[in-house]
C-alpha cells in the first residue's frame, strides 16, 4: 500500500497536507498521531470513502481513485464508528456481507462460520447487533470485515472507548489476523496499542508524517530511559540511552524526579514538544465530538536533555 503527495483539503483546512507512505505486505503499520492529526481522512481515502483533493494512492497495487472496485475487493475495514445492522442478528449482518461481495452460499456459509468461531461469537450467532456490548459489537465487525478473505485491513481507532481487558482481547484479534497473513493498517492515537502491536509505526501531526520507525528505533533514537522533574512551575523530561546514565542526571537534581522507561508518547513529545493525549485533550476542548480515552494529558513546558 502506498500514497504519494496524498492531499485532502476541507475548505482552507489540510487535513492530509502531501502524505507519502508506503507499507509493505505482511506488516501490522501503526498510524499514530493525536485528535484531527488526519488519521481518518488517510482511512476513508486508501479505503475508497473519500476523494483526495490531490496525489496519489495504491492499495494492492491498484489507485483507489482510479481503480476503485478493484481496490476494495481486496481491502476490509473496520470504522472508527459502529455501523452494524442494530436490528439484524450477527449472522445476518455477515451474511448481508457476503451477498453484498458476490460470495457464493456454500463459500459464504463456511467463511461465516470460520470468522464467527475465530471471534468467538459462533455461538451467539442469533442474537441481534443491537443486543451486544461495545467490545462484542468491534468484533463483530472484524469478523465481518474479514469475511471476504481481504489481503488488508484497515482498522480505524479499533478499541477506542473500550475497556483494558476488551482492548487486549481486541489486540488478540488484530495479531491472529495478521498471522492469519492479512496486511493490516491501524490508527490509533493509544502508545501501547502501537507499540505492543504494530511492526512499523508512522506518526502523523497536521496532516504530515512526521517520523517513521519500528517502536524500538523510536525509543532508541529519543533514549531509552525518561526522567521525569517535578517541580512548582514545571515538567521536564529528559532522555538517555540507559538507566545509569539517567540516574546520574536525577541525583543533580534538587525537586522530585522519577526514572522509567520511555515509550512512544515520550517519542511524540520530543518530535512535537506536546503529548498525544494532550493535543487529543486540547481538541476535545475545542469540538464538542471528541471520543473517551484511558489516559490523563501530560504538560510537558520542556524537554530535551540527554537526547
Ligand atoms: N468532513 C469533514 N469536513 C470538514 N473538516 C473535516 C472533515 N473530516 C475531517 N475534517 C478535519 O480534518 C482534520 C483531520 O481530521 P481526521 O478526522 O482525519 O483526524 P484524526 O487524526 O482521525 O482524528 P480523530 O482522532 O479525531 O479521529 C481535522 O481538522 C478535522 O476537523
Amino acid at each position: 500500500m502506498e500514497t504519494r503527495g496524498l492531499l485532502k483539503n476541507y475548505g482552507s483546512t489540510k487535513a492530509v497536507a502531501g502524505l507519502d507512505l508506503k507499507v509493505e505486505t505482511g506488516q501490522i503499520y501503526g498510524f499514530l498521531g493525536p485528535n484531527g492529526a488526519g488519521k481518518t481522512t488517510t482511512c476513508r481515502i486508501l479505503t475508497t470513502l473519500t476523494k483526495p483533493t490531490g496525489g496519489q494512492a495504491l492499495v494492492s497495487g491498484f489507485d483507489v481513485v482510479k481503480e476503485p472496485s478493484l481496490a476494495k475487493k481486496g481491502m476490509g475495514l473496520v470504522p472508527q464508528h459502529l455501523n452494524l445492522d442494530p436490528d439484524l442478528t450477527i449472522y445476518e449482518n455477515l451474511k448481508l456481507h457476503g451477498m453484498l461481495h458476490g460470495m457464493a452460499g456454500d463459500k459464504r456459509e463456511s467463511r461465516i462460520r470460520e470468522m464467527l468461531e475465530f471471534t468467538d461469537l459462533w455461538d451467539r450467532k442469533k442474537e441481534l447487533a443491537k443486543s451486544l456490548s461495545g467490545g462484542l459489537k468491534r468484533r463483530l465487525m472484524i469478523a465481518r470485515a474479514l469475511l471476504h478473505e481481504p489481503r488488508v485491513l484497515f482498522l480505524d481507532e479499533p478499541t477506542v472507548g473500550l475497556d483494558a481487558h476488551t482492548r487486549r482481547r481486541m489486540w488478540e484479534l488484530i495479531s491472529q489476523s495478521h498471522r492469519r497473513g492479512v496486511t493490516i493498517f491501524l490508527t490509533t492515537h493509544y502508545i501501547e496499542e502501537a507499540e505492543s502491536l504494530c511492526h512499523r509505526v508512522g506518526i502523523i501531526n497536521q496532516g504530515s508524517l512526521i517520523a517513521e520507525d519500528t517502536p524500538q528505533g523510536f525509543l532508541s533514537t529519543t533514549g531509552k530511559v525518561v526522567v521525569e522533574s517535578y517541580s512548582d512551575t514545571s515538567f521536564l523530561p529528559r532522555f538517555f540511552d540507559d538507566r545509569k546514565q539517567a540516574a546520574e542526571y536525577a541525583a543533580t537534581r534538587q525537586e522530585d524526579t522519577v526514572i522509567r522507561a520511555s515509550n512512544l508518547e515520550d517519542v511524540f513529545i520530543s518530535l512535537t514538544g506536546r503529548g498525544v493525549m494532550e493535543e487529543k485533550a486540547q481538541a476535545k476542548e475545542a469540538s464538542s465530538f471528541g471520543h473517551g480515552g484511558g489516559h490523563s494529558a501530560k504538560t510537558a513546558h520542556g524537554h530535551g536533555g540527554g537526547k
